[in-house]
């Protein structure tokens, strides 16, 4: 038999009084009322701290794109537009960051005169075998060439007159001997970063693709390099050493000692390494063996009066231009405090590109809002360093292609940069034809307005016919080392993805 709502304890309690006077009514129902208010109201405010939960949650974007494709430097044009208005504490990391990027710009500067001597090297034996011991020309694998304009033939293959080297250059190769081992003391300080790759243990364009099922693959503990702020790996290999010095005044000495020994010889070969880089055989060499070093990454020979100073000053341009390989994923967390992102947090994550360093990517890749993607477009006749048979353009499109058709990433803003417009640009004009590498092109107009079309079309084909929703086709032509229009097109679209980012907060 079933209780009366009479019967019920609760009921029962929270009944009005038998005999309730009217007064005494009019009291309860106005309390009533009253803790009814307070309840909405802490609703409310739940419902609205829930909202702002909501709008909180970090905003995730990830760099991608083949090695050199100039990740790293967009994402310091990023960090370094964001710290100009950030609180002091980033400022005195960025200052930190500079001292760091010193040695790398060094050593980037050394590598570009080691890869030359070791290219002059080899065509004076040539040149003059019985002049030259075998030993003293024995060479390394050139490290900042190009992949295209890596050393090619003899001279004599091309039937051209031997080139005609003097006690001068043999004089400045000696003096300049010492830099070798300023490239492997710098190369050993810096660690994994400071060499490029040479070899791959891949050989797909995105091994992570046979993972396109919805779960991310658990991370793989040697890549997951992970940092809340600044740069990692290379550059805390520098800080670890400042700090613990500071506790052992024997390690201070050591490490100032190396710093000022590496710029003492640093500066001590200026004029020399000017020599060998104004010099007209030496000039001629390079060319014949169509080695274009100015097209390297992390070129500075250029500055070798500005760099090669015992008081060398770092600028803005230099870290820009500075190249040191990400090795495997850094991640960086900012919260805004100016302007439309202000109060969000973002966490940005920048790869390393090359084959090998791909299969870890797809990890990232769980609840990503936006991806830049850079595709170097003047490499169309380049190819991989890590890989002399594939050739550059081609890796960029399958990379895209596997982004594109990725299901964990059917809902995620995609920015295409078709970058390194300007090496195209300096590329074309010295007479490149791009037909001669992708025959599809054709009878085109060769100029960069006509190619960037073309490569872009291809891109936005790619797009359309894997992604599995379709989406907006966002791409921006870039030179990143342009940092001004690069900060007024990274604004833009870091405008744009905070906007999905907050409908998307809205729709959950
Ligand atoms: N001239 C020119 N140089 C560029 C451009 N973008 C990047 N670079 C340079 O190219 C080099 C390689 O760029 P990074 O940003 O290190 O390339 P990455 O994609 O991070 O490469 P990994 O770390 O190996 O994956 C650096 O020295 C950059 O300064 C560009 O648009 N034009
Ligand atoms: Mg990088």
């Amino acid at each position: 038999m079933g209780r009366s709502s009479e019967d019920d304890p609760l009921t029962a309690a929270l009944a009005p009084p038998p005999n309730e006077k009217p007064a005494e009514r009019e009291a309860r129902e106005r309390a009533e009322a009253e803790s009814k208010r307070v309840s909405d109201e802490i609703d409310a405010q739940l419902r609205r701290e829930r909202e702002n939960e909501k709008k909180r949650k970090p905003v995730k974007l990830l760099l991608l794109g083949q090695s050199e494709s100039g990740k790293t430097a967009t994402l310091k044009i990023l960090l370094a537009d964001i710290f100009q208005f950030q609180l002091l504490y980033c400022k005195r990391q960025w200052s930190q960051d500079r001292a760091s990027w010193r040695c790398v710009i060094l050593l980037n500067l050394v590598r570009n005169m080691n890869d030359i001597l070791d290219i002059l090297g080899r065509e004076m034996a040539a040149a003059n075998p019985e002049a030259l011991p075998v030993a003293s020309s024995k060479m390394t694998q050139p490290t900042a060439i190009p992949t295209s304009t890596a050393t090619i033939g003899s001279p004599i293959a091309y039937g051209l007159p031997l080139l005609k080297f003097k006690d001068k250059h043999r004089l400045l190769r000696l003096r300049l001997a010492p830099l070798r081992r300023v490239q492997s003391d710098l190369e050993a300080r810096l660690g994994a970063a400071a060499t490029e790759l040479y070899t791959t243990n891949t050989n797909s364009a995105a091994p992570f693709d046979s993972g396109s099922s919805t779960t991310p693959k658990p991370r793989e503990k040697e890549f997951s390099i992970h940092s809340t702020n600044g740069w990692k790996t290379a550059l805390e290999r520098f800080r670890a050493a400042r700090r613990r010095s500071g506790e052992d005044s024997g390690v201070l000495r050591k490490v100032r000692d190396m710093e000022d020994e590496v710029l003492d010889v640093i500066a001590g070969c200026r004029d020399d390494m000017r020599s060998i880089w104004e010099d007209r055989v030496v000039r001629e060499m390079l060319s014949r063996r169509k080695v274009r070093i100015e097209d390297s990454a992390g070129f500075f020979l250029n500055d070798v009066d500005r760099i090669a100073r015992t008081d060398y000053q770092i600028t803005d341009d230099d870290i820009i231009r500075a190249r040191l390989r990400t090795v495997g994923v850094q991640e960086y967390r900012v919260t805004f405090e100016h302007g439309h992102s202000a109060g969000s947090e973002w966490r940005m994550y920048d790869v390393g590109g090359t084959r090998s360093s791909r299969a870890v990517w797809y990890s990232y890749f769980d609840d990503v809002d936006a991806i830049i993607f850079l595709a170097p477009v003047s490499c169309f006749d380049e190819k991989l360093a890590e890989d002399r048979h594939v050739n550059r353009l081609e890796d960029s499109y399958m990379l895209w292609k596997s982004v594109c058709a990725c299901k964990l990433l059917a809902r995620t803003q995609l920015v295409l940069f078709l970058n390194k417009c300007d090496l195209l640009q300096a590329k074309l004009m010295r007479g490149a034809k791009i037909r001669d590498s992708v025959p599809s092109f054709g009878d085109r107009r060769n100029d960069v307005a006509t190619a960037t079309r073309y490569f872009q079309q291809h891109f936005k084909e790619i797009q359309r016919t894997y992604s599995p929703v379709q989406r907006p086709f966002y791409v921006h032509l870039t030179s990143v080392i342009d940092t001004k229009s690069t900060a007024v097109t990274l604004g833009a679209v870091e405008e744009s993805i905070l906007r999905d980012h907050l409908r998307r907060a809205d729709l959950m």
